[in-house]
């Protein structure tokens, strides 16, 4: 299966704490190959709160965790792109990138293994990110003002995407986390309108069954297509989802 770890296949360690998952096909998204099979229940520990120990238990089962570590993706995060790329076909050709909120850098390592090293990313995020070899790192927060300005002068030119997996840390409130989401789909939106070639993409995190209207007829009227894609590997009890724009129009 293309696009991430499958789940069903190959047999678990068993080990305690992810033991070693064995590689994928050597397609783009791959098989789960050595990803665990057998569900690990966490005890809860004095002094652990019931919700680390049922993020510790989800990790511990989730076999695009254990697919990600075999194939040295410091994220997850890594399959969401491969996926999207594989069901739109987003990097095919990019030149440069804007990879935003990129920590811990997933989707940057995959824009620049699918790429090579003629690709120019810039990632930014406000939290540290180890260096890539053939990305620009910036530690700024996108909503500053001066951010723009930073990103577009480490571009050196005119992007052919746009990558926005920002998220605020969520509050528990899916009211405000979707309004929180949307407010940076809205921010980097205006800025891709601003550094995209014609014919670029713009990719975006959001959350399902709240107000975008604004950032939709905003993307319908830049882009030629405009659609949501929930990857396989966006967990599925998370509302996040993407809308996917394709086709600049260029600049008015
Ligand atoms: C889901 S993580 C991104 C994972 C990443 N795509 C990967 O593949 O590893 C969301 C990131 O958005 C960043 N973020 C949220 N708001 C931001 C802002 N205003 N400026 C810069 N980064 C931001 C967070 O720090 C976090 O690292």
């Amino acid at each position: 299966m293309a696009g991430g770890p499958r789940k069903g296949g190959g047999k678990g360690s068993g080990g305690k704490g992810g033991g070693k998952a064995g590689r994928g096909g050597a397609g783009s998204g791959g098989s789960l190959g050595g990803a665990r099979q057998l569900r690990e229940r966490v005890r809860s520990a004095r002094g652990r709160r019931p919700s680390s120990t049922r993020w510790l238990e989800r990790q511990l089962n989730d076999p695009y965790v254990a697919e990600a570590k075999a194939r040295g993706y410091r994220s997850r995060a890594a399959f969401k792109l491969l996926q999207l790329d594989e069901k739109v076909g987003l990097l095919k050709g990019a030149r440069r990138i804007v990879d935003l909120g990129a920590a811990p850098g997933g989707w940057t390592q995959v824009a620049l293994q699918r790429l090579g090293p003629q690709t120019r990313v810039v990632a930014v995020d406000y939290l540290e990110m180890a260096p890539m070899a053939g990305a620009t790192v910036l530690q700024i927060d996108f909503l500053d003002d001066d951010a723009p300005e930073k990103i577009a002068a480490a571009l050196e030119g005119p992007a052919d995407l746009v990558l926005s997996d920002m998220a605020a840390p969520t509050t528990g409130h899916a009211k405000t986390d979707h309004i929180r989401v949307v407010a940076l789909a809205e921010t980097a939106l205006a800025f891709a309108v601003e550094v995209l070639a014609p014919g670029g993409a713009f990719v975006a995190k959001v959350f399902q069954g709240g107000s975008e209207r604004e950032l939709l007829e905003t993307l319908k009227r830049n882009f030629e297509t405009v659609r949501h894609v929930k990857p396989p590997a966006s967990r599925a009890e998370s509302s996040e989802l993407y809308v996917v724009a394709q086709g600049f129009r260029g600049k008015d």
